[in-house]
């Protein structure tokens, strides 16, 4: 159901035809949020902020896309702007098509969120009666999502759950009820702020593998951010970074590792290099030495094999003796460091 537009969603719901949610299908490359020239500034003054920048980007239909920036840099200025809980002070955001801030309630009525993590559910009902609520909301009645949230408390490993009260469950248990309550209405997009936390390894793969398939399999637009960059990874299509309120990074989640894929490598010897020694390498190629126990861990960005024959016979004529040596794929994390250490003062831009 997710593949289609709002207008003939309802069209759908007004047929009563068959669901077709659980059916597999391609994203459409329908944009389903569109941000454009968004700003936002809390105070005045000399006190005033400059939370949100000119953000613009938009978002086809079953796009994850994980918002990613330091402490401070605007996401959830952005999140609260594009949920329309912050007013911003120029630009638009519209979700399905309609605009948030001439509509909100129709915008919205596409719209789950998860930004509180367990605070977001009544701990005092059941895991179903939340459900039950939350699709309420949405103007749903109980006896028609019945299958539906069976389905999806299955798939959340809750099913056994159903009739406990959140309040007796776990805290990781509590943040897949709080995801489900998201979830328990139809909807088109979802935003999640840190949804693995207080997850377990295995719950928080369940947790991945549930978001590729509500994007893959429903077409479902998630937003997700996280301080965990794995998650991230695994999950996200598509990341934006964003630093003093800017768009400083745009890509899919593949390109963007790709783009900073240089040839580092780590090498490991045994014991210190000599001051001396550590000096010419650090000025010559361009490594950085850390210690490591009885080892001194070295590495060396965007080198080629001349260079690393250059540094083992450094090392060999220093009477260093080689543990190890590997080359160093860059992981998202690392792209999100070197993204960011760019933008400061005398960074590359
Ligand atoms: N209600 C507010 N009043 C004043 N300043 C605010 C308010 N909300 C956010 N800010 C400021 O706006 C800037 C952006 O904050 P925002 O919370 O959007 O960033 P963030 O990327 O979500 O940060 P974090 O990762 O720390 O949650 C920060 O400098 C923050 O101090």
């Amino acid at each position: 159901m997710h593949q289609q537009t709002a207008q003939s969603k309802q069209a759908q719901q007004d047929d009563t035809q068959p669901d077709t949610a659980s059916q597999a299908s391609e994203p459409t490359g329908e944009t389903v949020i569109s941000v454009d020239g968004l700003q936002k500034q809390y105070g005045t003054g000399e006190d005033a902020v400059r939370a949100v920048d000119d953000i613009s980007f938009e978002i086809p239909r079953g796009t994850i896309v994980g918002l990613l920036g330091p402490n401070g840099a605007g996401k959830t200025s952005t999140i609260k702007s594009m949920l329309g809980l912050v007013v911003p002070d120029a630009g638009t955001v519209s979700i399905c098509g309609v605009d948030v801030d001439g509509d909100s309630a129709r915008a919205h009525s596409h719209v789950g969120a998860m930004l509180e993590g367990d605070r977001n559910v009544y701990w005092r009902l059941t895991v179903r009666e939340n459900l039950e609520y939350f699709a309420g909301l949405g103007g749903e009645r109980a006896s028609d999502v019945r299958e539906r949230h069976d389905e999806l408390l299955e798939r959340l490993g809750l099913l056994d759950w159903a009739d406990t009260p959140v309040n007796e469950l776990s805290k990781g248990m509590k943040q897949k009820v709080s995801l489900a309550s998201t979830l328990a209405r139809d909807v088109d997009v979802i935003f999640l702020d840190e949804p693995t936390l207080g997850l377990d390894v295995e719950a928080s793969q369940e947790l991945h593998a549930e978001l590729r398939r509500l994007a893959e399999q429903d077409d479902v637009t998630i937003v997700l951010t996280s301080h965990n960059l794995d998650i991230i990874e695994a999950v996200s299509d598509r990341v934006i970074i964003l630093n003093d309120g800017s768009v400083i990074a745009d890509d899919d989640t593949a390109a963007l590792v790709d783009l900073f894929e240089t040839q580092s490598y780590r090498f490991v010897v045994e014991g210190r290099p000599a001051a001396d020694l550590q000096s010419r390498l650090t000025t010559a190629f361009d490594v950085t030495c850390q210690p490591d126990g009885d080892q001194t861990v070295i590495e060396c960005v965007d080198a080629d094999s001349e260079t690393v024959y250059a540094l083992m016979e450094q090392f060999s004529d220093a009477g260093l003796e080689l543990a190890d040596v590997e080359s160093v794929e860059p992981d998202l994390e690392e792209v999100f460091l070197r993204v960011i250490d760019d933008q400061r003062p005398g960074g590359e831009q």
